[in-house]
């Protein structure tokens, strides 16, 4: 296709001031001034790059930490949301209660024709609370959910401080057996417990008992009270016809602060013996939460050697890592394959805002399927006032990445893809150096965009000098200008491209070997006016073998933007909100922000996306 860039001829200047936000709320329309300047700068024909706020990214990202909690920084009410803006947010296609609080998902199984998720869910408010229940919805394709009444509740002196965070286990027969942690009152100490369907032949399994016998397994000694949580579904080992199952947990002996985690077996779901020793360790990294662990690669049509995932949630940290390694059932060991890449170091599910993910086997496609939740980064007033807090992600299998052998694949599940309409084919596209490229679409709120990019060829090797640090989270962002990067798409633009945006791209580094590095990065500092929202700069390298284009795949659902590269080696997932860039105010953009290399959109197709409302009528009715 012909080249439609448009050559940029400005600069861009920076978002406004935490002062501005309340003149701005007494204004009809913000910033008229300067939006009427742009609008002449527009019928000129001049489009605008994020060139200059470099600034602006650097001291955003330092106003705010990688940390869960909300931000209120000026202390004076925040950002004064409409009710338009916030009702924006909303997601039309990832799961969320009608409202209150959710966080993690919890024993997803299929079972007997449908999926079931559950979640932490506190429907008195929208922050995490000691009255923490189960809630539960169910879905045929992991995209339309139909709520069910809550699934547990703390109704029981072992768990009275909360039904934390559990799995399902799928017994050989087909049965089912739902372990989780609860917290009893005073003392405060988790245990685990048990649950099972008081109608197994309700496949919508509405009604669970919990067991006489619980809890079923108390911490071991040595360990904290109040650290010994979220087991993992279990798995059969067949050496000596018992279930194993992981539970992770801390050390703080010595000053060691190490992650570990414990493996026990069973027989009948009622009493534990702990697998001696510890299967894994690694210093320094804290509490790991809702660990998981699983075979990825190998299997029967596969030569190759099967690997074992670990993944755990660190909670000192708030995100979701993992590493791939050998798992020695009777030497009770899990090795990294490499150990700079170990649990809590190197490789993460999301290097955005996911947390607490749990993964299940489906059965009827033969995959591995995870979720965890997207919770929030604006204010606590903000949640107060839209009245809920967190989303789901959109469910993802997993897969060894037979390509590397060194990392996870993570997808969108297939079914996804039923939402798609008004496919709009725009490939072929170049974008010349500081440029960009307005993609006509109907709407830009709810978008799964696949693009694939290669830089120009001759570019490449024309750039002489070496250009070896480029950091996501440090480097400055969608606006720090080198030879080949960045480049990739702005969503949640408006329409003057000097407000607010969302950009997701790549950046290729030059080695001093003349090697390429590859980033991929989610800039939100310049999603959102307001200034109690944290923003940061989201992402990591990514491996590219030989030949392959640059690809991406970005998921636009009102306030969350998940993204993908390379077939999911790397993914970011972004909170933003806007307070301009909403409804048909928001555009997306092609952008080729880098100063030496022109770049193609070999491959550019737009899929807007119809909201997943959960119809009844169209749900297989149960007896
Ligand atoms: O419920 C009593 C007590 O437990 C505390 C302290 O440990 O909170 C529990 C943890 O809650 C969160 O952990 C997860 C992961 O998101 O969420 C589940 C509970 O909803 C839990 O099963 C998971 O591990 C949180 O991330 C952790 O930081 C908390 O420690 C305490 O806050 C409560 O008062």
């Amino acid at each position: 296709m012909e080249s439609r860039a448009i050559p940029s001829a400005a600069y861009a200047p920076l978002l406004p001031s935490a002062a501005d936000d309340v003149a701005l709320a007494k204004q009809d329309r913000p910033g008229v001034g300067w939006r009427g300047f742009l609008t002449v700068l527009a019928a000129c024909g001049v489009v605008v790059l994020l060139v200059g706020a470099t600034l602006l990214a650097g001291s955003r990202m330092g106003q705010a930490g990688d940390g869960e909690g909300n931000t209120d920084e000026d202390g004076a009410g925040g950002f004064p949301w409409s009710n338009e803006m916030l009702q924006w947010q909303r997601a039309g296609f990832h799961y969320q209660p009608e409202g209150h609080f959710m966080s993690d998902p919890n024993g997803p199984v299929y079972y007997r024709g449908y999926y079931h998720l559950f979640f932490q869910y506190n429907r008195r408010g929208v922050a995490w609370d000691d009255y923490i229940e189960w809630g539960h919805v169910v879905s045929q394709d992991l995209v339309h959910w139909r709520p069910l009444p809550l699934a547990m509740r703390p109704d029981h002196w072992y768990d009275k401080k909360g039904v934390l965070s559990g799995t399902i286990t799928v017994l050989h027969n087909g049965t089912l057996v739902l372990l989780y942690t609860g917290v009893t009152e005073d003392p405060m100490a988790e245990s685990q417990c048990i649950a099972v369907p008081t109608d197994p032949n309700d496949p919508l399994l509405r009604h669970w008992t919990k067991h006489p016998a619980n809890p079923v397994l108390a911490h071991p000694q040595g360990v904290q009270g109040m650290d010994f949580r979220d087991p993992t579904s279990a798995w059969w080992d067949k050496s000596d016809s018992t279930w194993r199952i992981l539970i992770g947990s801390k050390d703080d002996d010595n000053g060691s602060h190490a992650g570990i985690a414990f493996i026990f077996k069973t027989k009948d779901f009622l009493s534990f013996e702990r697998v001696p020793g510890i299967v894994h360790r690694v210093e320094g990294t804290g509490m790991w939460e809702c660990i998981d662990f699983y075979p990825v690669g190998g299997g029967h049509n596969s030569s190759s050697e099967e690997l074992y995932v670990i993944k755990a949630s660190m909670d000192d940290e708030r995100h979701d890592y993992y590493s791939l390694g050998r798992y020695d059932a009777a030497a009770n060991t899990w090795t990294p394959l490499d150990a700079e890449l170990d649990l809590g170091i190197g490789l993460r599910y999301d290097w955005g805002k996911l947390y607490a993910s749990t993964s299940f086997y489906d059965p009827l496609k033969q995959r591995r399927i995870m979720l965890g939740y997207v919770g929030e980064v604006d204010s606590a007033r903000a949640d107060v006032a839209k009245g809920w807090a967190s989303l789901q992600s959109i469910p993802r299998t997993v897969a060894l990445d037979e390509k590397t052998r060194t990392n996870l694949l993570l997808w969108p599940v297939e079914e996804v893809e039923a939402l798609r309409y008004n496919s709009t084919d725009l490939s072929g596209i170049t974008v010349e150096n500081g440029s960009i490229f307005h993609l006509p679409l109907h709407q830009a709120t709810q978008l799964d965009i696949e693009a694939s990019f290669r830089l120009d060829a001759s570019d490449v090797a024309a750039i002489n000098e070496a250009d070896v640090g480029y950091n996501c989270s440090s480097s400055g962002g969608a606006a720090a200008r080198g030879a080949l990067g960045p480049f990739g798409l702005l969503v949640h633009a408006a329409g003057d491209l000097r407000g607010e945006q969302t950009a997701v791209y790549f950046y290729v580094s030059r080695a001093l070997d003349g090697s390429l590095r590859t980033s991929f990065c989610n800039d939100e500092t310049r999603s959102s006016r307001a200034r109690d929202v944290t923003k940061r700069v989201v992402g990591s390298t990514v491996p590219v073998l030989d030949g392959e284009a640059l690809s991406m795949r970005v998921l636009v659902d009102h306030s969350i933007v998940q993204s993908f590269a390379m077939g999911g080696r790397v993914t970011a997932t972004s909170r933003v909100y806007p307070t301009e860039a909403i409804y048909a105010r928001a555009g997306v953009y092609l952008f080729n922000n880098a100063t030496g290399a022109s770049v193609t959109a070999e491959r550019l197709i737009v899929h807007e996306m119809a909201s997943a409302v959960y119809d009844e009528t169209v749900m297989v009715k149960d007896s």
